[in-house]
């Protein structure tokens, strides 16, 4: 994976992931972000089957970070989820208070993981400049997406532009409807740190589709290869 700060091509996200045949598959296609949801609970069940793909990772030294996505927002849950999973970059999908966001870092600070936390800003809620600018004071990245996450359909353009005034790109992890067949020129248009995308991966039995994976891993890779088309104007 590449290193932030690191220039470099716009990483890739792929989400949902949940056998370690779509694990294995995405690292060798050279996606850097395997997402894991436990969306709704962080109980020990949904914790073991997250620590069953991260074993995976480390076991056979795959090229791929895991991220663990949740809409949990409370502190002691998910500190412990990362503490028993050994992830170490969290997806928020909830936009947490920012008294909440400021515990929870402070609580993971006292874990040796050195946690990366990614937090959900959706533009079309039309957040404020002054709650962005705190939450980038707090945060590493953030998502931009629609709030119930998962929907495959794109971002309001005029919404994601005003809120790209705010949000340095280089922070943002783009999605929300992302495919094989748009994620080229998105990638032109903005060059975010990263492409996430869900929906258009999976076939219609839910599993990840080996010839989607190769079709957006092959689309992002061949802009980097090029050199990348210039950036549109907004
Ligand atoms: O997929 C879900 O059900 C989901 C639920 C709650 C939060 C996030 C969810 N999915 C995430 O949504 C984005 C974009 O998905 P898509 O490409 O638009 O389908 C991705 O990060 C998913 O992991």
């Amino acid at each position: 994976m590449q290193a932030i700060g690191e220039p470099a091509s716009t990483r890739i996200k792929g989400c949902r992931v949940r056998t370690s045949t779509a694990l294995r598959r995405m690292s060798e296609l050279g996606f850097d972000f395997a997402g894991i949801h436990a969306i709704d609970s962080l109980d020990d069940h949904a914790l073991s089957a997250v620590r069953s793909l991260v074993d995976v990772i480390v076991d056979e030294m795959l090229t791929i970070e895991p991220v663990l996505l949740t809409k949990v927002d409370a502190v002691a849950p998910v500190a412990r989820a990362l503490r028993k999973t050994g992830v170490r970059w969290l997806q928020l999908h909830r936009t947490w208070s920012v008294d909440g966001l400021d515990a929870l870092l402070t609580a993971l600070r006292s874990e040796p993981l050195n946690t990366k936390v990614i937090m959900l800003v959706d533009p079309e809620e039309t957040p404020s400049r002054e709650l962005t600018t705190e939450i980038l004071d707090l945060v590493d990245f953030v998502i931009l997406d629609h709030r119930q996450g998962g929907t495959g359909r794109l971002l309001d353009s005029r919404a994601l532009h005003r809120t790209l005034d705010v949000i340095p790109i280089d922070r943002v992890f783009l999605a929300g409807g992302i495919t094989p067949d748009n994620v080229a020129s998105l990638v032109s248009s903005y060059r975010p740190y990263a492409v996430d995308a869900q929906s258009s991966l999976l076939g219609p039995s839910g599993d990840h589709d080996v010839d989607r994976l190769v079709a957006f891993a092959t689309a992002v890779r061949r802009l980097g290869a090029e050199g990348g088309a210039p950036r549109a104007i907004r």
